[in-house]
């Protein structure tokens, strides 16, 4: 393990005290962005913590961020070998938890080709059309009986049903697999990815520890889940039972059958599965969390409600349905999301990075080895880049061209660099359209009892980050004006 003190050539990183063995382990605790966002109020934008034996750099600025994400880009884009990742994405043949070497490039390249393309995004809109429809139509029942919406469910079941559709050919109303049990692999799934594992942070004994506390056991069953249902659209698409045009399966079996090679692999099943593994983890939570965060700070914040609602129904007119060329209107609406993603970034802390050869931030040199976090999450409320960091308020991004695509330091939604998320424009173009059709069809009421100080922002722990309590509002029928 790296001792700073006993390398006098370094200077000393700001770092808390930590114990013996854990080191800082006992500090970082449920929501790990938020305790860190404190420390670095305390140590500052480049801060050092012992995580058990793994030592750890966190950076919590635009600036540092900047340095890591494209300055030393290349010295720290690759991922450290963590036992839950391992054991679900069949040794890293996905793209997220791969190292990086020529297989995550080629890897990288056939997915945002063939999978995550402008032209894949557009030939998948009649299905989101379609499952956009369904669900205002439900919204529409409960809206005639004055019911509350809970917008979790609501948002996660439209982007469910979308990926599900899109790469295996399957909804999952009452057909080969109920949703339930669905739900349940991915939720196991990602709670493994997103676990604490002894292992990872004290070598020799620590997957000891994971036997003892059952870990290890539940990640291989949660991995066994996974395979079988991997297998069962294998057997769904050979039987020809499934529905619609060429989905992510079918695409890359006939790329198997093509024989397609990625560095010195040909892609086989296990590839296959590891790509449709990423899909389901990376592609699902991500826009739903967008969704209900975003719904969640409307309600909030009525001013903007009524704003962004007016926008979308001046630019609509009276129409059944919105179409996806409307998006491009909407500029306040695209405003909220970003404020929503500044405030609630889903992945608050990016996936982590290691450190592959030795390079200095701020005067700090940070060795071989050293794991990597940028939280976006404590970015998106430092005070000396956001004024009122803390208020909601979309019209911050009126007179200047922020973005969230990576370049702008400030608001890293989707990461940055070369391991910047790969489906930008497909996660992006889901959260717009499906808040669009929400905002203009119906206006949207507190339940009884309620006020808008009730509405609650606290976190549910994980990898990604949602809304912890449910979010019930009532839903109206938008009366038409004409
Ligand atoms: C609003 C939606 C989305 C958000 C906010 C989001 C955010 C992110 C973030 C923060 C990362 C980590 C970047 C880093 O470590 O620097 C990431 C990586 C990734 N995302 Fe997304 N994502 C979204 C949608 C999607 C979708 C729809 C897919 C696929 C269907 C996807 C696939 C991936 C993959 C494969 C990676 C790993 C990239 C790599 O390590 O090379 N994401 N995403």
């Amino acid at each position: 393990v790296f001792n700073h003190k006993k390398h006098p050539k370094y200077r000393q990183f700001p770092c808390p005290p930590g114990f013996p063995i854990i080191g800082n382990l006992h500090q970082i605790g449920e929501l790990p962005h938020q305790t860190l966002w404190k420390l670095s109020k305390k140590y500052g934008p480049v801060m050092h913590l012992m995580l058990g034996r793994v030592p750890t750099v966190v950076v919590s600025s635009s600036d540092t961020a900047r340095q890591v994400l494209r300055v030393h880009d290349l010295h720290c884009c690759t991922r450290p070998s963590l036992s839950g990742p391992r054991e679900l994405s069949y040794n890293y043949l996905d793209i997220a938890f791969s190292p990086y070497d020529d297989y995550w490039k080629e890897v990288r390249k056939l997915c945002v080709q063939e999978l995550f393309s402008t032209k894949q995004v557009h030939s998948i809109q009649p299905i989101k059309d379609e499952e956009v429809k369904k669900m205002i139509d439900s919204i529409a029942e409960s809206a005639s009986q004055k019911n509350p919406v809970n917008l979790n469910n609501k948002c996660l079941e439209l982007t469910v049903s979308v990926v599900c559709r899109t790469a295996f050919g399957v909804s999952f109303e009452g057909t080969v697999l109920n949703s339930d049990r669905f739900n349940k692999i991915v939720r196991e799934a990602l709670e493994m990815l997103g676990s604490f594992s002894a292992a990872d942070f004290i070598p020799y004994v620590g997957w000891i520890i994971d036997v003892l506390t059952g870990l290890q056991g539940r990640r291989e069953r949660s991995k066994r889940d996974l395979n079988a249902f991997f297998e069962q659209m294998f057997d769904l698409h050979k039987e020809g039972k499934k529905e619609g045009n060429e989905d992510f399966v079918d695409l890359l079996l006939r790329l198997e059958k093509e024989e397609a090679v990625l560095g010195n692999d040909k892609l086989t099943r296990n590839h296959i599965k590891a790509i449709l593994l990423d899909v389901l983890l990376a592609g699902i939570d991500t826009s739903a969390i967008t969704m209900t965060w975003a719904m969640t700070e409307l309600a909030r914040n009525p001013r903007v409600m009524k704003k962004v609602q007016s926008e979308i129904r001046t630019q609509m007119g009276n129409r059944s349905m919105i179409s996806f060329e409307d998006m491009d209107q909407l500029e306040y609406l695209k405003m909220v999301i970003k404020e929503t993603w500044r405030l609630h970034p889903t992945t608050p802390l990016l996936l982590p990075r290691e450190a592959m050869s030795e390079f200095d931030i701020n005067g700090y040199t940070i060795p071989v080895k050293t794991r990597l976090h940028v939280n976006v999450w404590a970015i998106g409320r430092d005070p000396d880049t956001w004024k009122d960091p803390e208020v909601f308020l979309p019209e911050r991004f009126m007179d200047n061209n922020i973005d969230a695509k990576g370049q702008h330091f400030e608001l890293l939604p989707f990461g940055g660099g070369r391991r910047i998320c790969p489906a930008i424009y497909m996660g992006t173009t889901m959260v717009e359209f499906g808040l669009a059709n929400l905002l203009y069809h119906f206006d949207w009421k507190l339940p009884e009892g309620v006020e808008v100080k009730d509405i609650d922002v606290e976190e549910a722990p994980g990898l990604t980050v949602n809304k912890k309590n449910e979010l019930l509002l009532v839903p109206e029928m938008r009366r038409s004006c004409g």
